[in-house]
């Protein structure tokens, strides 16, 4: 048989053949359910809760990251510790990106492979200071797309969850936007980071000032982005924008919000990129947009990017009661 007449028969059987598996395999892959990890990971959220409960009414040691105002204790740790040894007895091929692993000097790297993201306490300075609004914050990525999120508002005992194309709830409840269009009649949320350098902190307070001037309805920080972009999924807000947070900030409740009917953008315009280190979450795209329009940002490193988060000296300290005892501690990773 002539090498033609093999290439004749191949194509008209062996095509087919490949074309009916990898339709299989797009199909598996699409019909790929995630709804055992998601009831994991909020059974295992369930259990962290306890852990910042109980610390956070008692003495805390704080130490220092990038700023100031950029803290973390021994719970944050002890916490995101604990989540991911649960989650790699159980799934032991999963990937994981978690702040204060980063913090410790581990890679930064979102592949294709099952991924979780992990903020082990959202609001560390609320945590902090005993203001009562912190959260654990799960999303869990494949193929770099969010599949499902967690956001657990620990003290409020908010637990908001959202699967990808089922919708967003809160406590089993389901959550919808206000779907408000006119910027006039918006409550508004942002954050003001832990940034103090001038450029930030200029480009900060002019944004605040340029929405002001709209004008819209007021301006509100909660001290949690993840608990923050939830607030829009509820509809007790209208939209938030943040620029300078990381991607396990806001990750789940990026997909909290869309699931609840809201859309969310880059701070520019463009399309949300969890790594971009920008966002505007609202309760509909003419509002986005006009918020796109008002604001301005100020460079931040990706957080894919291999040059961010180079070594930083830390600080400790203990806090009881606002009376904080410095004390230095080892090298750490700048955030
Ligand atoms: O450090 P952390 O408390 O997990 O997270 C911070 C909080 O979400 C805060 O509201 C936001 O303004 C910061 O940008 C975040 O880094
Ligand atoms: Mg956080
Ligand atoms: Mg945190």
């Amino acid at each position: 048989m002539s090498l033609e007449e093999l290439h004749s028969i191949f194509s008209v059987f062996a095509l087919p053949i490949f074309d009916l598996s990898s339709n299989i395999l797009r199909r598996t892959s699409r019909m790929a359910d995630w709804t055992e990890c998601m009831n994991y990971g909020i059974h295992i959220a369930r259990e962290a809760r306890e852990v910042i409960l109980h610390a956070f009414r008692i003495k805390k040691a704080v130490m220092l990251k990038s700023s100031p105002a950029d803290l973390v204790t021994e719970t944050d740790q002890r916490v995101e510790r604990m989540l991911i040894s649960a989650i790699k007895a159980k799934y032991p091929h999963h990937k994981f990106i978690g702040e204060e692993s980063v913090a410790a000097g581990e890679k930064l790297i979102l592949t294709d492979s099952p991924t979780w993201i992990i903020d082990p306490i959202d609001g560390t300075a609320n945590f902090v200071h005993r203001f009562p609004f912190v959260a654990i914050s799960i999303a869990f990525a494949v193929n770099k797309q969010t599949e499902f999120g967690i956001v657990y508002s620990c003290i409020e005992d908010k637990l908001y969850s959202a699967q990808r194309g089922r919708g967003a709830f809160c406590n089993d409840i389901p959550l919808a936007t206000s779907g408000q269009e006119d910027i006039t009649k918006c409550l508004l949320v942002t954050e003001i980071g832990a940034e103090r350098d001038q450029l930030a902190l200029a480009t900060m307070t002019s944004n605040i000032h340029r929405l002001l001037e709209i004008p819209v309805h007021g301006i509100r920080a909660v001290g949690t982005a993840a608990v923050d972009m939830c607030l829009i999924s509820t509809g007790g807000a209208d939209a938030y924008y943040h620029i300078g947070m990381h991607c396990w900030d806001i990750a789940a409740s990026a997909l909290i919000v869309s699931e609840a009917g809201g859309v969310v953008i880059d701070t520019n315009g463009s399309e949300f990129d969890m790594m971009a280190r920008r966002v505007i979450a609202a309760s509909s795209m003419s509002v986005a947009r006009r918020i796109a329009q008002a604001i301005q940002a100020f460079p931040c490193e990706r957080d894919d990017d291999p040059r961010a988060h180079p070594q930083k000296a830390q600080i400790e300290h203990s806090t009881d009661s606002g009376n904080d005892v410095h004390k230095k501690a080892g090298g750490h990773r700048r955030l």
